[in-house]
């Protein structure tokens, strides 16, 4: 069974002169990590949104083609089930968090106590999603009083905590230091690695090119291109979406375009030094054949 199956979508939010999304088709499986990319403005929240159920429940608004989620149609999901099925991290970590706990231990707690998991699995799972995102010590303090990166890392604590099968997540590095942001991006890939699904929006490019088994390119609220992620970093499509490339990337195509290339197009540091190494080591075979 497909995670999505998106046929034709338009979609417009009441009152606006232009659709947000417009004749998006798009086939997402599961168990993969998709990364969405484009410039802002470019629908990927709207994508979210709509995968999420919040439209057109929570977000009114004109829903044209179909959108089935896990093989049924969205109009024929109970919300509550499909809150339960989909967790989904907001890009705006201030309405995220409930405000209505006096701790970050109860805050991230609160959705699991409403799926009934007992105590004794709350504090496993809070003191271990904690422990790998580094607020082990925020968690007797008031959730008021953080600042706007630890208010992130809360308000994506809570929602992995609550191990949903499927994860829609919108821009959780937003207001994360280097260190943070690689730290929630190698707890995504695990869950990936453990079978979950993945929708993941995010600008940082080097990150994405690293970890998203497949990219989805939007711009002006169409889906531009989707596949494997170093495929489509090295394609045209990305260039007419505005989307950056990650450097070392960028330094292929420049070398290529001088007749010094690489013979591969990296998109991650790794591949880059792997791709110089052969380049070197021929160079050097080269050499020894001319001597
Ligand atoms: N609640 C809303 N009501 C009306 N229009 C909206 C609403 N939310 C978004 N839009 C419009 O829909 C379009 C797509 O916005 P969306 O938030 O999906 O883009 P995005 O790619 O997530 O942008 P960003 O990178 O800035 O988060 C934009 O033109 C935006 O102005």
């Amino acid at each position: 069974m497909d995670l999505a199956n998106l046929r034709d979508v338009t979609f417009t939010y009441a009152y606006a002169d232009s659709a947000a999304l417009e004749g998006v088709t798009l086939h997402l499986e599961r168990g993969q990590l998709y990364g969405v990319v484009g410039t802002n403005g470019s629908g990927k929240s709207t994508l979210c949104s709509l995968l999420r159920g919040l439209i057109p429940h929570f977000h009114k608004g004109t829903v044209e083609g179909t959108v089935e989620i896990l093989g049924r149609n969205l109009a024929d999901w109970n919300p509550a089930e499909l809150a339960r099925t989909i967790g989904c991290v907001f890009d705006n970590p201030f309405t995220q968090i409930s405000g209505i706990k006096d701790t970050v231990f109860e805050e991230i707690a609160f959705g699991l106590e409403n799926l009934g998991v007992s105590r004794s699995d709350i504090v496993d799972r809070v003191t271990s999603i904690s422990d790998r995102l580094g607020i082990t010590a925020l968690l007797p303090k008031n959730p008021n009083g953080l600042s706007g990166g630890q208010r992130q890392k809360v308000a994506f604590a809570s929602i992995i905590a609550m191990d949903a099968e499927v994860l829609v997540i919108d821009e959780p590095t937003s207001q994360l230091d280097p260190q943070s942001s690689q730290a929630v991006f190698e707890i995504i890939a695990d869950l990936k690695d453990r079978g979950k699904s993945i929708v993941l929006v995010e600008h940082k490019i080097d990150l994405m090119a690293r970890y998203a088994d497949r990219l989805v390119v939007m711009h002006a609220g169409k889906v531009v291109a989707e596949g494997p992620t170093r495929e489509i970093l090295a394609a045209p499509a990305v260039d007419a979406a505005d989307v950056p490339r990650p450097e070392v990337t960028d330094l292929a195509f420049a070398l290529e375009s001088v007749g010094k290339g690489l013979g591969t197009i990296p998109v991650t540091r790794p591949q880059a030094e792997a791709a110089i190494a052969a380049r070197m080591r021929g160079a050097q075979v080269h050499a020894h054949h001319v001597a």
